[in-house]
């Protein structure tokens, strides 16, 4: 039997860097990428992160029970790398809105992150804040009854608490540096914060519009959700016991664009690239890796497959991702050899036995994943006189997917999706097309895919 020992800063040596950024959104990614980057900065000794848990009350005990350090366990197909990051200096629940306004008060707070998920935004159809969700209606209610002291539970709604703070406190602006699968993701924080702005007071808005720095990202780092077997496997490996271990792959890329009118970190060090135009390196991860992620999730899971690794062994499944690849890069301006170095990488990524990345949760939230990694190949490519085929078929799928095939239906925004993905084949693909946006002409291939799925379906 292995001796156990917890994680400790006393045992670490490192103490706690001083705080210079929130997080919001607590979960396994940030650990693994912009703690990681933040860590192996070479000034990581002045960049503390105060990281808040999304949506979970109360402080997030595996982290705050070992100083807010935690493993992070690299897995490559033949190698594993541990190693413990110091980064985050203190954590917090989702509900200790004191401490959240009290860091925005302090003048060396540089910039504000998220990873809320893509539907943490909160976004109507036309990309604004969605006054009509009933979490931000009780926000901003919240926020008119109670002012600065308000509770609210919404991220747009909870960054907008923050900078209101700031104000308050008589200082400039800061960065918000949202790192969610969105493309222009600073431009869509941008918005919602605005759009709440604007709802409650206009002056607000104007300080914000003139203080605040909106960064977007693309972010890469394949994550998913560390099991009870990754936490035994440590511990039979190094003897550390971690409840708040994070498992990994080696790659990681991160592209940022947008000014830090307080300072950040030298992420450059650790690989981190600051562009002018951010939007090729995003279409090329969004659509390539997030959108062959999106056909596995929803087409691979009908035919049985638990994760990437399986789902990328299945030849059929190979000529999928390769036959959306092949739509996908035609609308990419980027040189065909670094495309295809990019596609062969994604191979062995997703081929890697190491990390396994559960389909199912890769599927939750398709309403907000298929508008931005497949539909505009969809458009554009039928546009272009071509039949789609590829991505037509990540629509079929994802449909079947909705009538409850493959992967379990986890969607907040599915409710009225679902009723338009119900009864006869033909008439439902003619309202998710249209719902959409995609031309009706493309309905006789789309029924035709989804009948194949559904006469292939493994039932468990
Ligand atoms: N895991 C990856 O491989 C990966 C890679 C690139 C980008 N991302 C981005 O990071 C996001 C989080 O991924 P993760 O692996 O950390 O997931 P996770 O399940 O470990 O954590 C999700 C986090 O989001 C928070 N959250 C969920 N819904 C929210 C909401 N409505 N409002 C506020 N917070 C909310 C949760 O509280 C939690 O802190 C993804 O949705 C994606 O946009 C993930
Ligand atoms: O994280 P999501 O839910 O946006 O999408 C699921 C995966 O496609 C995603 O997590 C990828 O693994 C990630 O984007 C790789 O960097």
């Amino acid at each position: 039997m292995t001796e156990s020992r917890a994680l400790s800063r006393a045992a670490d040596g490192r103490p706690a860097a001083p705080v210079r950024s929130v997080h919001l959104g607590l979960g396994n990614f940030v650990r693994a990428h912009q703690c990681w980057y933040t860590e192996h900065a070479t000034d990581a000794a002045q960049w503390g992160i105060a990281a808040f848990s999304g949506t979970t009350s109360g402080p997030p005990a595996d982290l705050t029970d070992q100083d807010s350090i935690y493993t992070l366990l690299t897995r490559a197909t033949d190698s594993d790398v541990p190693e413990v990051v110091s980064s985050i200096s203190a954590s917090f629940g989702a509900d200790d809105l004191d401490a959240w306004r009290e860091f925005f008060a302090r003048p060396e707070l540089a910039f504000a992150s998220t990873t809320v998920t893509e539907a943490g935004y909160c976004r109507n159809a036309d990309g604004g804040l969605d006054l009509d969700d009933s979490r931000v209606a009780s926000d901003l209610a919240a926020l008119r009854t109670d002012g600065a002291d308000a509770q609210v539970r919404t991220a747009p709604l909870k960054l907008l608490l923050g900078l209101m703070a700031r104000r308050a406190a008589g200082l400039g602006g800061i960065a918000v540096l949202p790192c969610d699968n969105l493309p222009e993701n600073g431009a869509v924080a941008r918005r919602v914060v605005l759009d709440a702005a604007r709802a409650l007071d206009p002056a607000l808005a104007d300080w914000i519009v003139q203080n605040v720095s909106f960064v977007s990202t693309m972010v890469d780092r394949i994550t998913p959700r560390s099991t009870t077997a990754d936490r035994s496997h440590l511990l039979a490996t190094t003897g550390i016991d971690d409840p708040a271990l994070v498992v990994t792959e080696p790659y990681a890329e991160w592209v940022i664009s947008g000014t830090f009118p307080v300072g950040r970190p030298s992420w450059e060090d650790s690989g981190a690239r600051f562009v002018d135009d951010i939007v090729p390196w995003e279409h090329r991860k969004l659509w390539l890796l997030n959108g062959s992620h999106s056909l596995m999730a929803y087409a691979a899971s009908i035919l049985g497959s638990q994760t990437v690794a399986d789902a990328i062994a299945d030849p059929r499944v190979l000529g999928w991702v390769e036959q959306w690849w092949d739509e996908a890069c035609r609308h990419l301006p980027l040189p065909a050899d670094e495309l295809a170095a990019y596609r062969a990488a994604l191979l062995s990524r997703f081929a890697n036995p190491n990390i396994r990345h559960l389909l199912a949760q890769i599927a939750a939230d398709g309403t907000q994943k298929l508008p931005v990694r497949i539909v505009p190949i969809v458009r554009a490519e039928l546009d272009a006189g071509r039949d789609a085929g590829g991505g037509l078929r990540v629509v079929a799928a994802w449909i079947a997917h909705l009538r409850g095939l493959g992967a379990p239906l986890q969607d907040n925004g599915a409710e009225q999706i679902r009723t338009l993905a119900a009864g006869d084949r033909d008439a439902a693909v003619a309202r998710v097309l249209a719902h959409l946006g995609i031309d009706g002409g493309a309905r006789k291939a789309v029924s035709a895919e989804l009948e194949r799925f559904e006469s292939s379906a493994v039932t468990t």
